[in-house]
C-alpha cells in the first residue's frame, strides 16, 4: 500500500513535462568509474551515474550547481537514477557523490520554500518524503562518498546511506542545522540522526543547529571514515567491496529489519507531515526567517 503510494508519487513526477525531458545523457563509457567494459554512462541534466558493471557499481554524481541544492527537479532526477539503478540487476551498490567542487549538497533548496504557494509546499514535500524513503530503505548498499560540505538536507541525505566517508578538509561541516535558519527538523530527520548517533548527540546536535568539521563528526559518529580529500573515492570504493561481500539477502533483510520502524512512522503519517510542514512553512515569522537567510547568504558575497 504505502509502496503503491510512493509508486504514484514517482509515476506523477515522471510524468511532468520536465521530467519527460530527461534522457540518457549521450556521452563517455565506463572507465570514469573504474568499469572498462564499455557501458555508457547515463544519467539526467543534474545527475551522472557513471556505472562499473564488472564490480556491480553506480558512482551517482550530484551536478546541480553551484550548490547540489534540492530543488524539485533534482530531487526527481535523484529518483529517477535510484529507482533505474535498482530495477537494473547488474547493480549491487551505488556510491553517492558531489560534481560541485566542495560543496556535497547544501540541503533543501530555500527557494522551493520560500513565498509559493501551498500547493507547491505539497508538492515539494512529497518529494522531500519521498526521496528520503526510497533512499533510506533502497535494497542496493549506498555508500556516502562526502567530498564537500553538507548542511541540512544534505546531511539527511548522506544519513540515509549505509556508510558515510568524509573528506579531510576543515571547511566540509556536516549536521542538521536547521535551528539556525529559524526552521525545524522534522521527526523523521531527527529519528536519522539519533538512529546513527543515538540520542543525547542528537538533542545537542539539533537544538544547537550544529555544522560539525571531520575530526568532530567522526568522533560523534556522523560519519564512519575521514580521509584525505584524494581518498574520498577509492575508500568508498574499498569500503563497497566490503559490503558487497556480504550474501545479498541476508545483508537486505538485515537492513530493512533495522529501518523499517523509522519508515514505517512516516509511511504511516505522511499525510499528516504534509499538512505539519505546509502549516509550519506558512508561517509568517518562518518566511521572513527563510527570506532573510538567503538574503544573508546572497550579501556575503557583496
Ligand atoms: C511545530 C513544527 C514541527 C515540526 C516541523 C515541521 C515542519 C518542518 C519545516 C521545515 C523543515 C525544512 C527543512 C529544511 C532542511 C534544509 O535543508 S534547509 C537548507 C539548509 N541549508 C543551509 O543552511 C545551507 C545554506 N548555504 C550555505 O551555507 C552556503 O551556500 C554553502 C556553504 C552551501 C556554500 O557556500 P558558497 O560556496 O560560498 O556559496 P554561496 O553561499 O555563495 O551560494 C551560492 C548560491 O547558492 C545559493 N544557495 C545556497 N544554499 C542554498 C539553498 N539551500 N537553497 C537555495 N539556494 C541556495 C546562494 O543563495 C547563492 O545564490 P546566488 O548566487 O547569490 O544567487
Amino acid at each position: 500500500m504505502a509502496l503503491a503510494v510512493g509508486m504514484r508519487v514517482l509515476t506523477r513526477a515522471l510524468l511532468r513535462p520536465w521530467a519527460r525531458g530527461l534522457r540518457v545523457a549521450p556521452g563517455r563509457t565506463g572507465p570514469a568509474a573504474g568499469g572498462g567494459d564499455g557501458m555508457r554512462c547515463f544519467g539526467s541534466p543534474r545527475v551522472l551515474v557513471e556505472p562499473d558493471p564488472a564490480a556491480g557499481v553506480a558512482v551517482v554524481k550530484m551536478r546541480n550547481p553551484p550548490v547540489n541544492s534540492l530543488s524539485l527537479e533534482f530531487l526527481t532526477e535523484l529518483l529517477i537514477s535510484l529507482e533505474k539503478l535498482e530495477n537494473d540487476k547488474t547493480f549491487h551498490g551505488i556510491i553517492l557523490t558531489s560534481d560541485c567542487p566542495g560543496i556535497f549538497s547544501a540541503g533543501l533548496d530555500l527557494t522551493e520554500m520560500c513565498g509559493r504557494k501551498p500547493e507547491h509546499y505539497v508538492e515539494y514535500w512529497k518529494a522531500v518524503q519521498e526521496t528520503w524513503l526510497r533512499f533510506y530503505l533502497s535494497n542496493l548498499v549506498v555508500i556516502a562518498a562526502i567530498n564537500g560540505v553538507s548542511p541540512a538536507g544534505g546531511c539527511l541525505l548522506s544519513l540515509t546511506c549505509d556508510y558515510r566517508v568524509l573528506a579531510n578538509n576543515p571547511k566540509y561541516t556536516i549536521g542538521l542545522n536547521e535551528t539556525l535558519l529559524g526552521i525545524v527538523a522534522p521527526f523523521w530527520f531527527k529519528d536519522t540522526m539519533v538512529n546513527t548517533i543515538g540520542h543525547r548527540a542528537t538533542e545537542r546536535a539539533l537544538q544547537l543547529g550544529l555544522l560539525f568539521p571531520p575530526a568532530e563528526a567522526l568522533r560523534v559518529g556522523v560519519v564512519d571514515q575521514v580521509v584525505p580529500e584524494d581518498q574520498v573515492q577509492s575508500t568508498a570504493r574499498s569500503v563497497m567491496a566490503q559490503w558487497l561481500a556480504i550474501p545479498d539477502h541476508a545483508r537486505q533483510l538485515t537492513k530493512t529489519l533495522m529501518r523499517k520502524p523509522t519508515a514505517d512512522r512516516l509511511l504511516t503519517e505522511r499525510d499528516a507531515d504534509i499538512q505539519t510542514f505546509v502549516r509550519f512553512i506558512c508561517r509568517d515569522s518562518v518566511q521572513k526567517s527563510l527570506h532573510a537567510y538567503l538574503e544573508k547568504l546572497k550579501q556575503k558575497k557583496g
